[in-house]
């Protein structure tokens, strides 16, 4: 019988560096550890992902070559059911990040209670040098390698950073072909004739929305007239971006890859999304004054929303704020040493793995939605999102109100608690 958790050897097959993602997610689970009790003794499941697939993309080319591009799926855990994340794409994805970002879908499956474990893939890939018909052969034949593991029992991808409904569409039609049979449930945020699901496309920006005001509302901030900084201006952030100013909040600086804007009565975010679709990034926008890229974290706000890529916010750009509530719309945005000085300085930080789990919740409707064949209308998500959401976060909130910790560590605690519970009640196979 096992008593304690033995010594592990390091993953031989990565090499995570200070600050990486994979490290960034170790020292969160060493965060956690000492509020598991006996669950403890299971933690190194936490500590590595349960399946880690790598597959050689090779696609041909409009020009006649041939290229290669790397592909990965990670099953961090599958302790509570099926796997659930999305799909990224873009030129620095590595198989360390990806394990990262499963890792983080399995804490925030079990901090909002969906019945999924953690998962994630990618492609080594810059989509924007592709042609249309290039991207659709590299979907497809992404799909078709890791069609082995994925499934609408065994691993739901979903949208991530530069994909879309119409990769979903491509990714369910290819594992559609393979099997000889329609499966629309293998993939979440599809387009909605092909059994998507209404009010997915800004779910995860609502939820950014629905946990950041359930936040001010517990620290006294009102959001009529607060001041909203937001890093990354996609899916996520310009979504979020539109709920705050509908709330009445101005947003006074949005930052892209492209470059920083700055308008301090508030920018206006609808006239802001126009120019993002015509000129690809938030540079160049007249109604708003340019800054130093650098600059957005000095810019005077109440609310800071990250909402671009992993360890944007540094332990020096953490001093720097002005923010009172930091909304982690992105996955990792903030760097451990980060975490500790925000909380010194009394910011209060909703983390990503609740913040952002609006997109993954609307595609748990959406995944229930297909098995029974039946639709719901776009009030109804809405609101069976805002109860869900809130009620998982007024759940972390008392978590970290009774131990004292920070909102992270505490949903840690009731995640890792879950997944643990489950692993120990389903034992080791064989
Ligand atoms: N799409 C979802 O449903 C979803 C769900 C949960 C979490 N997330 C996370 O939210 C984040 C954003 O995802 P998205 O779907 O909005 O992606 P997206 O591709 O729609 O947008 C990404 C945005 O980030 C900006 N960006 C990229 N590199 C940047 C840099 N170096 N500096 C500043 N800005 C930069 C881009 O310009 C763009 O505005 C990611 O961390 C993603 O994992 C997305």
């Amino acid at each position: 019988m096992l008593q304690t958790a033995s010594p592990n050897n390091p993953l031989s097959y990565i090499d995570p560096q200070p600050d990486s993602p994979w490290q960034t997610y170790l020292s969160q689970v060493e965060r956690v550890l000492p509020y598991l009790g006996p669950l403890s003794r299971w933690a190194e499941t936490l500590r590595r992902p349960k399946r880690a697939l790598i597959v050689d993309v090779p696609i041909e080319m409009d020009d006649g070559t041939v290229r290669h591009f790397e592909g990965f799926r990670v099953q961090h855990n599958l302790s509570r059911g099926p796997g659930k994340g999305g799909v990224r794409y873009h030129p620095q994805v590595t198989l360390e990040e990806v394990m990262a970002l499963a890792a983080w879908m399995t804490v925030k499956n079990a901090a909002v209670g969906l019945p999924f474990g953690g998962a994630k893939g990618g492609i080594r890939v810059e989509p924007g040098e592709l042609s249309h018909k290039e991207l659709e052969r590299l979907t497809r034949r992404y799909t078709s390698e890791i069609g082995i593991i994925i499934g609408p029992q065994q691993d739901i991808p979903a949208p991530d950073v530069n994909t879309n409904p119409q990769i979903m569409a491509w990714m369910m039609d290819t594992y559609s072909m393979n099997i000889g049979g329609t499966a629309t449930g293998v993939v979440t945020g599809k387009p909605v004739q092909l059994g998507g699901s209404l009010g997915r496309v800004k779910a995860t920006g609502r939820g950014v929305f629905v946990t950041g005001r359930e936040a001010a509302r517990r620290i006294n901030l009102p959001l009529e007239g607060a001041r909203v900084a937001v890093q990354g201006f996609g899916n996520v952030g310009a979504t979020a971006a539109e709920l705050f100013a509908h709330a009445g909040a101005r947003v006074v600086a949005v930052q892209d890859h492209t470059g920083a804007v700055l308008h301090a009565p508030g920018l206006d975010v609808p006239a802001l999304q126009a120019h993002v679709q015509a000129h690809g990034g938030v540079a160049g926008f007249e109604a708003a004054q340019p800054i130093a890229r650098e600059d957005f974290w000095d810019v005077p706000c109440d609310i800071l929303i990250p909402a671009a890529l992993e360890g944007q916010i540094t332990e020096a750009r953490a001093r720097r704020t002005a923010a009172r509530l930091v909304l982690e719309g992105a996955n990792g945005p903030t760097l451990p040493g980060a975490d500790d000085i925000m909380a010194e300085r009394g910011v209060l930080v909703v983390p990503d793995v609740i913040c952002n789990a609006g997109g993954v919740t609307v595609s748990y409707f959406e995944w229930v939605q297909d098995f029974s064949s039946f639709f719901w209308s776009e009030d109804e998500i809405n609101a069976r999102l805002d109860k869900i959401l809130g009620g998982a976060f007024a759940h972390i909130w008392d978590t970290a109100d009774r131990l004292k910790i920070t909102l992270r560590t505490a949903a840690f605690v009731v995640a890792c608690e879950r997944v643990l519970q489950a692993r120990a009640e389903r034992g080791l196979y064989p």
